[in-house]
């Protein structure tokens, strides 16, 4: 897999988010949120259920109308067209459309279709490059599998391989570990960075287990009712105040290896 560099400024952030509206069906989602994530960086966004990180990921990724400033790599989104994005920007969703009997290998040679002319077909080099990423993430054994019959989480790994083998240096992932057992989120997460630092790609995620989240990002964006509420390395914003705030919950927060470590506890009876 050879990552393709992006059609960057010297020095320009990965992503830069400023004054970003976004509306669906009429309804305001995500109101005035300003975001930068640095070239090389991972950002986990963070929030309660509905806060709308799955909005920002989309309108980042393009896959949805939005209002504001929203440039990659320096370069206005707006701007590029949709084979080009796609060389710069792999998005994995929360539930991307399984296509019916679509065996593995040629989902994640979809990965490839910015490589391969309209009329074209993938190359050995293609399905090198889609062999190598389903190695990577342990599904060496699935390529002739029809996708449908993989269980939730070696599907959702399909789907991160797919993402791989796009070669994008920019990486959205909407909840990339929600259906993984523990042993394949932190295997998928450390894959996730290897790759980050051996290719130079740049990661912005949203994560609700949000001590596995600090872990990993290097910066973390809190989101309420569509408005950033709290932004900075996962010791800043994984407060007991701020989870209790905006998520209304009961935690206590510890120190960990590389982050916080939020840990829930029953909030006391009232007397
Ligand atoms: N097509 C739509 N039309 C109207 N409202 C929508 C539409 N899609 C999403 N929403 C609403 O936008 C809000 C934000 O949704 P979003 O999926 O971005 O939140 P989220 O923070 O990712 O939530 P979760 O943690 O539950 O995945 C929610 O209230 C949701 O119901």
């Amino acid at each position: 897999m050879s990552p393709v560099p992006a059609p960057r400024e010297v020095g320009a952030a990965a992503v830069e988010v400023r004054g970003l509206h976004v509306s669906l069906d009429g309804n305001p989602i995500l109101t005035g949120v300003d975001l930068t994530v640095a070239a090389g960086e991972w950002v986990t966004v963070i929030g309660p259920n509905g806060a709308g990180k799955s909005t920002l990921l989309r309108a980042v990724g393009g896959l949805l109308p939005a209002q504001g400033m929203i440039t990659l790599f320096g370069t206005p989104s707006a701007a590029l067209r949709r084979r080009d994005r796609a060389r710069v920007v792999a998005t994995v969703t929360q539930s991307p459309v399984v296509p019916p009997g679509m065996p593995v290998l040629d989902y994640v040679l979809l990965g490839r279709t910015p490589y391969i002319s309209p009329l074209g077909r993938e190359s050995a080099a293609d399905v090198e490059a889609a062999h190598e990423v389903l190695d990577r993430l342990d599904l060496a054994g699935f390529h002739n599998r029809e996708l449908a019959t993989l269980s939730g989480g070696e599907r959702q790994r399909v789907f991160l391989a797919r993402a791989l083998a796009q070669g994008a240096t920019l990486l959205l992932l909407d909840e990339p570990t929600s259906a993984l057992d523990i042993g394949h989120q932190q295997e998928v997460l450390e894959l996730v960075d290897q790759l980050r630092h051996a290719h130079g790609l740049t990661v912005l995620a949203t994560m609700h287990d949000l001590s596995l989240a600090g872990e990993y990002a290097d910066r973390m964006v809190m989101l309420a009712d569509g408005q950033v509420v709290a932004t900075g390395t996962p010791r800043e914003v994984l407060t007991e105040h701020l989870l209790a705030t905006h998520y209304r919950a009961s935690v206590r927060v510890v120190a960990g290896t590389h982050g916080p470590l939020v840990v829930p506890v029953r909030p006391r009876p009232t007397p």
